[in-house]
Parts: structure tokens; sequence; C-alpha cells
């Protein structure tokens, strides 16, 4: 007979499911822990026995039900409300200049440009209904993703409930730190079994299970950047929006900065690329986007990308190691 009244039972388990989402947010988003792993995990133990002796009280938003207990016969498919766009590229600093000196000439408004590192993972799209985490999707070809809602939610970076009730569609892109990397192909060697060749790829590999444990065992995270109907969130900028998210409880990557020349943004190439190897997940590049929404409306879209963004690539050293290799043996 439980120990408590399902009342009780039931004030209890919304306050740990409150108290636990707070602080995955602490972890996560704001990367501040206020406690310990110890007294997370004791919390999370009381909230697991109190939802096995009242299941009735068990919700979605619960961090107990990240993992689905059904494998998926496969991914149904999702239909983007507008489309997951992709970028231009420039692979040197005369492609930069070409950039700036382009859309210079479709808007008069001054050009602030915001430059986020490109997190090389794999892109997704995260519904939220009343702050509520309803639907998950790859980019797919860009208008049509598969539907990987059991996988997302057993990325722990994401919030099964948002900081405020909002309606709305986040996109970000969803990757696997390099260190979970290397302890995956370590323990996927020592088991003979084939070993991914970058973080990209196991992090594909891993949101493409039809069985959410094999995510969940993963340790996936995600970097938000971009978000529909900017109205209900009162923002003119692409930095306004990274930290109106990151209060809404969605994790952005910290590493952004802004500059009001093309001169500084190279520069700012160029300080990453020598710090690239010390970041602790993969990156292929710098997106460089105009950081005024107005100014982005003024200089508008091709039938692709955005005309207001571009990515510069940095050279894929490791692909160049590997062919210079074969070349002398
Ligand atoms: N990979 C990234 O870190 C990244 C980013 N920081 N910002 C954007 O902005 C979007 C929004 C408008 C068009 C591109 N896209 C990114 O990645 C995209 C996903 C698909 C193509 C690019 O790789």
């Amino acid at each position: 007979m439980a120990k408590e009244s399902p009342a009780e039972a039931q004030e209890r388990i919304e306050t740990l499911k409150t108290l636990l989402n707070r602080y995955s947010y602490e972890y996560y988003v704001l990367d501040k822990p206020s406690i310990s792993d110890k007294e997370y995990d004791q919390q999370y133990q009381e909230l697991e026995r109190l939802e096995k002796t009242h299941p009735e009280l068990i919700t979605t938003d619960s961090p107990t039900q990240r993992i689905g207990g059904t494998i998926l016969p496969g991914f149904t498919k999702v239909q983007h409300d507008s489309p997951m766009l992709s970028l231009g590229n420039a692979f040197n600093q005369e492609e930069l200049l070409q950039f700036h000196q382009r859309i210079s000439k479709l808007t008069d408004q001054p050009l602030q440009y915001i430059c986020e590192l490109k997190i090389d993972g794999l892109a997704v799209s995260l519904k939220y209904e009343n702050g509520l985490f309803i639907q998950g999707a790859t980019r797919g070809d860009g208008n049509t993703g598969e539907d990987i809602t059991q996988n997302l939610r057993t990325v722990k970076a994401i919030p099964l409930r948002l900081n405020e009730p909002l309606t709305f569609e986040v996109r970000g892109e969803c990757y696997m730190p390099k260190a979970s990397f290397v302890q995956l192909n370590t323990d996927r060697d020592e088991k003979g079994l084939e070993i991914f060749a970058n973080p990209r790829n196991a992090a594909a590999g891993s949101l493409r299970q039809l069985d959410s444990s094999v995510a969940a065992s993963r340790n996936l995270s995600i970097y938000l950047y971009s978000a529909t109907n900017f109205e209900q969130l009162v923002v003119e900028t692409q930095d306004a929006l990274l930290n109106r998210l990151a209060q809404v409880g969605l994790r952005t990557n910290p590493e952004r900065r802004l500059f009001d020349s093309i001169e500084e943004v190279w520069a700012f190439t160029e300080e990453i690329a020598a710090k690239r190897k010390e970041l602790p997940y993969d990156i292929d590049g710098i997106v460089i986007k105009v950081n005024a929404f107005a100014a982005q409306e003024e200089i508008g879209y091709t039938v692709k990308a955005p005309r207001w963004a571009i990515a510069y690539k940095f050279k894929a050293e490791e692909a160049e190691t590997i062919v210079r290799d074969i070349e002398w043996t």
C-alpha cells in the first residue's frame, strides 16, 4: 500500500518534475548546475518510485519518460511548415568579401554581422505546444523530414517542457560531443562492431535508430539557432533571438560574436580555426548572418538559401591527411 495519498503523491510528483526540469535547464542550458548529480539522482529515483505506485499520475513531460517503450516499425514523414534552408558557402577571404559586397548592394541599412560556430551535426526541427515538446523531425530534403520525436526525447539537452507556455518551432543542430564519439567507437571496436567515421555520422546513425533506448545511450546534445513566429518572442535580431531561446529553456551556443565589419568577421574565422581542436564538439566552419531581422527580410532569399547568411567552411584537414597518406603508401 502506498505511503502517501493520491493527492499527496500528485503534489510531490509535480514538485519533483518542476525541480528536475529546472536542474536540467541549469545543467544543460545555463551550464551552472545548482545541485550535485547525486542529489539529482535521489530526486529522480523518488519520482520514479512515486510514478510506479501512481502510474495514472505519469505525464509526458516527466524526465522519467524520455525513453519510449516501443520499438518503431519505421519513421513517418513530416512536412515542414516552412522549408529548412541550406547555406551558401565561402571557402576563402575573397569569397567572404564578395558575400559582403553582394549584400551591401541590397540594403541601405548598416550591416551588423553575427558569427555562429557551424556545428557539424544533423539539422533538426523541434515543435513545442503550450511549452510542451510535441514533435521532432530531421531536415530531410528541406521540405520533408522524418518524425524522430522518440529519439529526440532522449536528448537530455532538449527540454520536454519550456520555461514559458510557448507554441512555436525551433531549429538547431543535434550533435555528438567528441568525448562521446571516442567512447562509442572504443566500445564498438571492443565488440568487433564497425566504428563511425566522425561524430556527425555517429549522430545521424543514432537518430536513425528505431529503438529509442539505443539513441538514449549515445549521449547526443543540441544547439538551437532559429525559431518561427518571432512576434511572440518580441526580438529584432538573431542575437536577441538566441538570448530569448536560452531564457525559455533552449540550449544555444555561447561562442557567438557580433561584428560591424567583414574584416573583423574574417579575423574571427582565423581565431576559431586556431582553437577548433580544443572545442568539445566538431565544427566545419562559421555561419555568418546579418543580425537584424529587418535587414534579413530586405536582403531576402534564393530558392534554397538565405542571401543574408553564408557558411565560411574550414578546410577538411582530416580528409586531406588520409588522402595524402594513401598517395604515399
Ligand atoms: N550548423 C549550424 O551550426 C547552423 C547554424 N549555426 N545556423 C544555421 O542557420 C540556418 C538558418 C537559415 C539558414 C541556415 N544553420 C546551421 O546549419 C544549417 C543546417 C542545414 C544547413 C546548415 O548546415
